[in-house]
């Protein structure tokens, strides 16, 4: 049986952070702020994965309010939520996500983020789709405030062995 999740994430822009997105290290002259490295690719990703299952959100499993997830590296919370689906009999089988940001342009790296987010859980690259787009100028993404994400998730019941 196939399961549909979707997730977002918003994150402000900070001065003197690095941009990390999907896994990877984007220059620019400034990174999104957060309890975490605010990866706010993965962040979307793990809710749409989580709510296949109907399992909460990122905060439930992993609460910013926790010392132990200060500046921590994003793909650790989406291989735990992999590991997570997997001990309940299902696996990641597709993901689409929407990056809404005015700057930096995303494009040239998404085969890094793509190979990155394929790695955590453990599917093709193939399977990954990551698209970005501007938003004309308008709104908090518009003005450069900060950066918006969107995902959707499939997961799939595993054979019984
Ligand atoms: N931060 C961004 C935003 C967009 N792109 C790419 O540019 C194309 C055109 O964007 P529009 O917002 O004008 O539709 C879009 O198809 C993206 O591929 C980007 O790389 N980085
Ligand atoms: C990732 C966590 C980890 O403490 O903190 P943040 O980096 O602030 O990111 P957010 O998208 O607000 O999700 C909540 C937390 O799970």
């Amino acid at each position: 049986m196939i399961r549909v999740g979707q997730g977002v994430d918003v994150h402000p822009f900070k001065e003197g952070r690095p941009l990390v997105l999907g896994g990877v290290t984007i220059p620019h002259d400034r990174g999104l702020d957060g309890h975490s490295d605010a990866d706010a690719v993965i962040h979307a990703l793990c809710d749409a994965l989580l709510g296949t299952l109907a399992l909460g959100d990122i905060g439930h499993h992993f609460p910013p309010s926790d010392p132990r997830y200060k500046g921590k590296d994003s793909r650790f919370f989406l291989r735990e939520v992999a590991g997570l689906l997997r001990s309940r009999g299902y696996s990641p089988h597709q993901v689409d996500i929407t990056i809404l940001a005015e700057r930096p342009r995303i494009s040239p790296h998404i085969p890094a983020m793509t190979a990155e987010l394929a790695a955590c859980l453990g599917i093709a690259g193939g399977d990954v789709s990551i698209k970005a787009t501007t938003t004309e100028r308008m709104g908090f993404t518009g003005r450069e405030e900060g950066i918006a994400v969107w995902a959707v998730a499939t997961v799939g019941k595993m054979a019984s062995p």
